[in-house]
């Protein structure tokens, strides 16, 4: 079984308009909204591709029915922890005329001590030898710190693949547990090795950044870089460039999530590493090119465009 763990979801609310005046009054022409959050984007492709998954974390019971009918209607394994308050909305400003996206992210609100324990009482029950766990996001008000270490903790003992996507303090803690793969994106690398975020980095900068994160503890690395595509460290020793999908950007949120989703379902088949990084890299676009996350015909569709480029001359060991 795959389990995603969403500690912070989120409504995401789209705002799409031509032009915004900071400190003036503003009009938008379209919003929308939709459930959103790491682990539970990275469930919902998962699902669609056809793996079993369950779908947990913490959601507020002030609207948590909205995330229940959708889960409903995606027909969705869930089994989430409540809390009293109500699960956070995220901003997604749009400026069409500048190409321009702003994201205004909720911090959440207070989960309390015992939901917390909940839910790693759940994990310490349900996990068995061969599962996944891929845990995502940011973590609410109220929840410590070290719940991504703890997740990680249990699934070394429970002998349980863990991926972890996450940022900051939560990913430097996080990798003392050693996770399978991280995904992060060179910003997030930047943060949590506390350096100054640069508009491009060289490859041999980026193998050095690579370095120092499993210096940390970090194993396998999914470098994702948006309309760049991707790179792949694998612990191994093998290094890939990978390429993109081709298609007209729609909407990228959650392009991020789908391509662990890809990555998650190619690792859980056993398919080749190759194989595994196209579904990554299809998934990522079939979700960049849609208003919401890409389905399973979309994913396939695009299956045959993304290059795999093994590097040579690599030193990782
Ligand atoms: N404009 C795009 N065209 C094609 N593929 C894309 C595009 N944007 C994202 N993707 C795919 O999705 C992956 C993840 O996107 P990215 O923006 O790097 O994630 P995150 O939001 O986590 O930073 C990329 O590596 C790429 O494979
Ligand atoms: O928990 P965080 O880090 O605030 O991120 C949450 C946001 O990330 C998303 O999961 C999308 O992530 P990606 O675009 O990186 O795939 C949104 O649904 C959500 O608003």
């Amino acid at each position: 079984m795959i389990y995603t763990i969403t500690a912070n979801p989120a409504l995401d609310c789209a705002i799409e308009c031509n032009q915004i005046d900071l400190g003036e009054t503003n009009y938008y022409q379209h919003s929308y909204s939709l459930i959103g959050g790491k682990g539970i984007n990275v469930a919902i492709v998962l699902n669609r591709l056809g793996s079993p998954v369950l779908a947990t974390g913490f959601l507020g019971n002030n609207n948590k029915t909205l995330f229940e009918e959708d889960f409903e209607k995606e027909k969705l394994n869930h089994e989430f922890v409540y809390f009293d308050g109500a699960t956070r909305i995220n901003y997604k400003i749009k400026n069409l005329a500048a190409h321009q996206e702003t994201e205004l992210n909720g911090l959440g609100d207070v989960v309390s001590n015992e939901a917390t324990e909940s839910l790693l009482n759940f994990l310490r029950h349900e996990l068995k030898k061969g599962d996944l766990v891929i845990a995502g996001g940011s973590l609410p008000q109220g929840v410590n710190k070290s719940l991504y270490l703890e997740i990680g903790n249990i699934c070394q003992a429970k002998e349980v693949t863990y991926f972890l996507d996450t940022t900051k303090d939560p990913l430097r803690l996080g990798l003392q547990s050693k996770p399978y793969l991280i995904k992060p994106n060179l910003a997030e690398i930047a943060e949590v090795l506390e350096q100054p975020i640069k508009q491009s980095y060289s490859f041999v900068e980026i193998e050095k950044m690579v370095a120092e994160l499993r210096s940390l503890g970090a194993n396998n690395v999914l470098l994702s870089m948006g309309g760049q595509g991707s790179y792949y460290f694998a612990n191994k020793g093998k290094t890939y460039k990978i390429g993109i999908a081709k298609g007209k950007v729609v909407n990228s949120v959650g392009a991020g999530d789908s391509m662990l989703a890809g990555f998650a379902f190619g690792y859980y088949e056993k398919l080749s590493v190759e194989e595994t990084l196209k579904y990554a890299a299809s998934a990522g676009g079939a979700t960049a090119f849609a208003p919401w996350l890409g389905t399973k015909k979309a994913i396939e569709a695009h299956l045959n465009e993304i290059s795999i480029q093994q590097l040579e001359g690599e030193k990782w060991k």
